[in-house]
């Protein structure tokens, strides 16, 4: 396993986001949705990192089915318990590989009457991107590996990590 991303690192980056996100939503009252799994760990640091009014909710949506690439499905496992008609959604999100989980999520939360829908990912692989999508704050643009740690998995392993790390091909090819 190659570190990528130490603890330390990560925290410097997730607190820079905080602020940068808080500039811009002065005064809004954001609705954070994480997006489980991968996510919950991201989005844990950032909400305490965010020094101001917000709420939380949870979507559990998956197109990785425990290995390494994407189906390009995205199929919704748990939906929020909170109305998004008028409010600012902030998707919290650990990585945009393909784009296909947030491009499907803005759908969503677009059609059911969001006044705004903003994406806010640790990490950014455009490498990987097959469909076009761009978050609108990102923590680190992070090269075409598979990664793991800091909530990222393979096959459900990893996330616990404190660090992001490159996952060596050997273990998944
Ligand atoms: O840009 P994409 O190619 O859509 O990939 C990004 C998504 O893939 C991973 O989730 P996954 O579907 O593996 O579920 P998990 O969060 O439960 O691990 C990751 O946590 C993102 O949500
Ligand atoms: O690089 C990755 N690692 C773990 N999960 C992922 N989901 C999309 N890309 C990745």
């Amino acid at each position: 396993m190659k570190v990528l991303y130490s603890a330390q690192d990560i925290d410097a980056t997730v607190r820079r986001l905080a602020a940068t996100v808080h500039d811009d939503y002065a005064d809004a009252k954001p609705l954070c949705v994480c997006v489980l799994k991968g996510a919950v760990v991201f989005m844990t640091d950032f909400i305490r990192a965010y020094d101001d009014y917000l709420e939380i909710d949870f979507m559990d949506v998956s197109s990785y089915y425990g290995g390494t690439e994407s189906t390009g499905d995205v199929r919704i496992d748990k939906d929020l318990d909170t109305s998004v008609k008028g409010r600012d959604v902030l998707i919290v999100e650990d990585i945009v590989d393909t784009g296909t989980t947030l491009k499907a999520l803005k759908a969503l939360f677009a059609h059911r009457g969001a006044r705004s829908v903003k994406i806010v990912a640790l990490l950014d692989k455009p490498a990987g991107r097959t469909v076009d999508v761009q978050a609108d704050y990102v923590g680190e643009t992070v090269p075409g590996e598979f990664l793991v740690g800091y909530g990222l998995d393979y096959k459900g392993l990893y996330r616990n990590l404190p660090y992001v790390g490159v996952l060596k091909p050997e273990v998944y090819k």
